[in-house]
């Protein structure tokens, strides 16, 4: 298994010493600063290098227009590919992804416990997939849906390193309205509900912002955590 805290359970509420507000950016999206204690990020971004050691490697995905993307990928229990999950890295090296483990699948019903206060919806939370995005200072993400699921389960996203622009649209169309928030390391980000479709982009990443207590040296980590329903 992967993840030295494996078996420990949730992580615990925010220990920072000034931390900042829980925002509700639009209804079902929330933004909860600080939510991972530091020795948690520190987990987490291991477990992130770990993954990246293979099966299947980090790769700037391809799309089918033939643009690559800046963010280099790696998945979890299902890998992701324009625009479809599959158990095998079909455009990598065709290797099966690793499995999603138990632990981050805990810390996935804690996200969605904090974010929505809500115990009965985070009992029922079972992520499958996940995404694990590696951004340097010059990588961004279109605005984009996460639709390939078939589950209408909330996505939970967190952020370690350095800080980004994280831009959160409407359901219509890549334009406004929006709104931008900074995610630091340690932020969490939930998505579901009546904004679960939400059109959503990384514009800008603020290099050499991470600071040490994450153990990332640079760039930014995001690990997003899904239900496939598949
Ligand atoms: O890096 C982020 O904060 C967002 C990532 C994202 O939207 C995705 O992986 O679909
Ligand atoms: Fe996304």
């Amino acid at each position: 298994m992967v993840g030295p805290n494996a078996g420990r359970g949730a992580p615990g509420p925010s220990e920072g010493l000034f931390p900042r507000p829980r925002n509700v950016v639009a209804p079902g999206a929330v933004h909860v600063p600080g939510w991972l204690p530091e020795e948690r990020q520190r987990e987490l971004v291991e477990a992130c290098r770990e993954w990246a050691r293979g099966p299947v490697p980090l790769r700037n995905t391809v799309l089918p227009g033939g643009g690559v993307m800046s963010v280099r990928t790696v998945c979890l229990g299902w890998h992701w590919q324009p625009y479809r999950y599959a158990r095998t890295a079909d455009d990598v090296n065709g290797a099966r992804v690793a499995p999603f483990p138990e632990w981050l699948a805990a810390w996935g019903r804690a996200a969605v416990a904090e974010a929505y206060e809500d115990p009965v919806a985070a009992e029922a939370y079972a992520p499958d997939a996940a995404l694990v995005n590696f951004y340097d200072g010059a990588a961004r993400m279109g605005m984009h849906q996460d639709k390939e699921e078939r589950s209408h389960a909330p996505v939970v996203s967190l952020s370690l390193g350095d800080t980004c622009v994280f831009r959160f649209g409407n359901t219509q169309d890549r334009g406004r309205p929006h709104t931008d928030v900074e995610l630091a390391s340690g932020d969490l980000f939930v998505f579901g509900g009546p904004s679960r479709y939400a059109f959503h982009g990384v514009t800008k990443v603020f290099d050499g912002t991470a600071g040490a207590a994450s153990g990332m040296r640079a760039g930014r980590l995001n690990v997003t955590l899904r239900e496939t329903g598949l």
